[in-house]
């Protein structure tokens, strides 16, 4: 729907911040599909990589692909812009992948308001799926963590911890944050009414009904959530652990080429997933 006359057969897809952790994997996954082709790789302007054939960089084989640092001309090529980068980067892509008409998989986190706004304007003239977690257990866990937050009701105090790597630079992680999301909407309420301020010092006793957030830094922690649900006498602990990022990209390549035929608008994993 998007693109079409030659380009029409395999979407091609672009990928943001390929120097980074997620970047890399999302160039293995992209490159090892064949339902996709790959056809621009983009990083920061100064960066190291950027005139360098991307499978050298990688330290692998040529790819026959250059790295830039020329966003425009770049997403101009692209059926699906896949990019998990940092926020001020995400919201130029959206406007430049908007422009292009391309779908726009977004798995940056940190997003504030403001930004979520900027991307929801690009969403009226692109499909725009996002997510603060694009592998198939967390959504999974996701609704789950709904339905367990709705059947137990307030006497069960609910918490959320997750770990991560010691170079993650956002807390609490995207994933915390829909897991936080869907424990408040399975009790009729919003993250935003029910969310507990972070800890420290005198902070008095727990506030019934509230939702509390804790992140733990080291190491090359993947990502580790656990929704606690916790009550006199007994817990509920439901866990997603994460040891390959492979599962990420994996589900952005899933959202990438399952939004070629969706119309502008945004949309999330479990739109992509049928959750
Ligand atoms: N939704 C999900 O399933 C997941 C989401 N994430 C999220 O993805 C994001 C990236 O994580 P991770 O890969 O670990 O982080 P990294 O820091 O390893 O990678 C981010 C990359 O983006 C690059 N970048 C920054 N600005 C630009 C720009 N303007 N143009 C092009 N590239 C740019 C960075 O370059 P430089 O280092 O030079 O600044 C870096 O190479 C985070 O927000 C993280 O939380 C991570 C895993 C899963
Ligand atoms: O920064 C990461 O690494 C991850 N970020 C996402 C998040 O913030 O939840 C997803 C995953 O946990 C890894």
């Amino acid at each position: 729907m998007w693109k079409t006359g030659q380009d029409v057969e395999k979407p091609g897809i672009v990928v943001t911040g390929v120097s980074g952790r997620m970047g890399q994997m999302l160039v293995k996954v992209v490159n090892a599909s064949d339902q996709v082709r790959l056809v621009g790789a983009l990083e920061r302007p100064g960066s190291d990589w950027i005139g360098r054939d991307l499978g050298e960089a990688m330290g692998g084989a040529p790819l026959g692909i250059q790295v830039s640092d020329d966003a425009v001309e770049t997403i101009a090529k692209a059926q699906a812009v896949i990019d998990f980068t940092s926020p001020a980067a995400t919201v130029a892509f959206a406007e430049l992948a908007a422009q292009a008409r391309a779908v726009h998989v977004i798995g940056t986190t940190g997003l504030t308001e403001d930004d979520l706004l900027k991307i929801r304007a690009a969403a009226r003239h692109a499909p725009i799926v996002r997510a603060g977690n694009m592998s198939l257990g967390v959504n999974l866990l996701v609704g789950l963590t709904r339905r367990v937050a709705a059947a137990l009701g307030e006497d069960w105090d609910v918490e959320v911890v997750e770990a991560h790597h010691r170079m993650k630079v956002d807390a609490p992680s995207g994933t915390a944050l829909m897991l936080g999301e869907a424990a408040a909407e399975g009790r009729g309420q919003t993250l935003d009414a029910l969310r507990t301020p972070a800890r420290e010092g005198i902070t008095g006793a727990r506030e019934r009904g509230s939702i509390g957030f804790s992140a733990i830094r080291g190491g090359d922690v993947v990502g580790e959530h656990d929704v606690i649900f916790a009550a006199d006498g007994e817990r509920v602990v439901l866990r997603h652990l994460a040891s390959d990022r492979a599962i990420f990209a994996r589900g952005a390549l899933r959202a990438a080429i399952w939004g070629q035929d969706k119309g502008p608008g945004e949309y999330d994993m479990a739109d992509v997933l049928g959750l």
